[in-house]
């Protein structure tokens, strides 16, 4: 059934079991290749908050967990636009990190955030996205995991938003 967000319409795209079914296929995945390591999952804030928590609910492994978040600033320098990573709680040096995303699409902030994680001297840092729109990834960091590879349209619910509105929807609606 369509649904309406603010001033659009959305159609039905990929259902709450869909979603799990590939979840428990994806965490059994990392956890056989984590290989007696204890791997931490960063959830990025706000739009990954569903699919960590219930990607975590089917990894049976030991494993630690936290979320980061992004900030866009102003700098006062030349160079302008600054981002950072606010709230990473977690000590990362020398342990496997799992960045735990709800949609890839131009790469962008994914480079970013590779780049800053890189610098805490990880062991291994890989990538997890619920859904990856591949016509619009363009960057050549490899995703180790990937849900649901999608067309280069908008999508809504499960985490991810329309104008701050829709994040709450259990499953994924697509823009009609
Ligand atoms: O590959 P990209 O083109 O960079 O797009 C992907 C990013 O866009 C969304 O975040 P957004 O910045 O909308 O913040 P949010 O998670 O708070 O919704 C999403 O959660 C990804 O982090
Ligand atoms: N909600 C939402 N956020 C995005 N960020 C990048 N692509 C998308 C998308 O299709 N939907």
């Amino acid at each position: 059934m369509e649904i309406q967000v603010l001033d659009k319409t959305f159609i039905p795209f990929i259902d709450a079991e869909k979603i799990d079914v590939r979840l428990k296929a994806l965490a059994a995945q990392i956890e056989s290749d984590m290989n007696g390591e204890v791997p931490v999952f960063i959830g990025v804030l706000n739009g990954s908050f569903m699919v960590l928590s219930d990607l975590v609910k089917h990894y049976k492994g030991a494993c630690e967990m936290s979320f980061v978040k992004m900030a866009s600033y102003i700098g006062t320098q030349s160079t302008n636009k600054v981002t950072q990573l606010l709230g990473l709680d977690v000590d990362v040096t020398d342990r496997v990190v799992i960045l735990v995303e709800d949609i890839v699409d131009t790469g962008n902030t994914l480079v970013t955030l590779k780049d800053i994680f890189d610098q805490h001297k990880p062991k291994n840092v890989k990538i997890f996205t619920l859904c990856l729109k591949p016509e619009a990834y363009t960057k050549d960091i490899p995703l180790d995991y990937v849900g649901f590879e999608i067309e280069n349209k908008f999508i809504v619910g499960y985490g991810m938003d329309y104008d701050k509105h829709g994040r709450n929807l259990s499953e994924i609606y697509q823009i009609k």
